[in-house]
């Protein structure tokens, strides 16, 4: 459905079919880390593959998780962050991803750890997990809330397989300044590319409310992700073999969206709170 914003509700079955249809084409132009990466002003030399599980390291200091905890990785892509927070943390990692394909190469990747490493992946839509309540201790959504057709459901679910006290840490792409009519046109066909939506500044506080969470954290991480992700996006496009770039199916240009401020990433952290109810 598009709104008047120009935006396109994204429909879970058709993201995780544009998934399978792209998952060795995004391998070339995004990594094995479907996600933005993370430069300090003073990682300049930081590879995208570094900064990309930086980013990841980022969220999972923030989980307060360890040996013997329970993750649920909500939009898994192929793996990389969940296997990656599973040897790091020593918790065992539940992944999720609407896409198949995805998931076999998540469970592919699971396999090829050592037995320490707990992880496994499922095809499943988070607007409905498949987990009984209660049955987590955290949760990351690590790029994955952009995808979703109704975030408040989604944090709803998030809360409800939560136990007490335990934490969500998400990104999420927001507008971080209004956009002038060119440059929304950019960032709507980039979003209409990769079927997804961002929001506004002050959406995820009236969200995480209505969904039971208490507010944690929200830190604006657009000046240490968005310019650097584009340029390395721009520069592997440029020495990428036409047929990679058009199985993308892309008509945005990632090098239309270097110098577009109002586009904005966020990080959000909540928390069940203590007393149910
Ligand atoms: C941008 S990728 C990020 C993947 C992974 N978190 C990473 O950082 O590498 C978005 C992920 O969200 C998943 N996703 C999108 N909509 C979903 C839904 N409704 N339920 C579960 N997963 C979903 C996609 O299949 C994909 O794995």
């Amino acid at each position: 459905m598009t709104h008047q914003d120009g935006n396109v509700t994204p429909i879970p079955d058709e993201v995780g079919l544009l998934y399978d249809a792209v998952v060795d084409s995004a391998a070339v132009t995004m990594g094995k880390n479907l996600h933005f990466g993370y430069w300090e002003p003073s990682d300049s030399e930081l590879s995208f593959d570094e900064a990309t599980d930086r980013l990841t390291d980022l969220l999972t200091e923030r989980l307060r998780i360890g040996p013997g905890s329970r993750l649920l990785d909500i939009g898994c892509g192929v793996g990389t962050p969940g296997v990656r927070i599973a040897r790091l943390s020593g918790a065992e990692v539940t992944g999720i991803s609407v896409s198949e394909e995805q998931v076999k190469r998540a469970n592919a990747l699971a396999r090829s750890q050592s037995s320490a490493c707990r992880a496994e992946f499922h095809q499943a839509n988070a607007m409905e997990l498949p987990f009984p309540d209660a049955s987590f201790d955290a949760a990351v959504a690590l790029e994955s809330m952009i995808h979703m057709p109704d975030r408040g459901q989604v944090l709803r679910e998030i809360r409800r397989v939560l136990r007490p006290g335990g934490r969500i840490v998400l990104t999420d792409f927001h507008e971080r300044t209004p956009l002038s009519p060119a440059h929304r046109a950019v960032v709507n066909q980039l979003l209409q590319d990769i079927m997804c939506t961002m929001v506004q500044v002050d959406d995820y506080l009236r969200l995480l409310r209505a969904a039971g969470f208490q507010f944690k954290e929200m830190v604006d991480i657009s000046e240490e992700t968005v310019r650097r992700t584009f340029m390395a996006l721009a520069e592997r496009a440029a020495h990428m073999p036409t047929e990679v770039l058009s199985k993308l199916g892309w008509k945005s240009n990632p090098a239309d969206m270097i110098d577009i401020s109002g586009f904005g990433y966020l990080l959000v952290v909540a928390e069940r709170p203590m007393a149910t109810g």
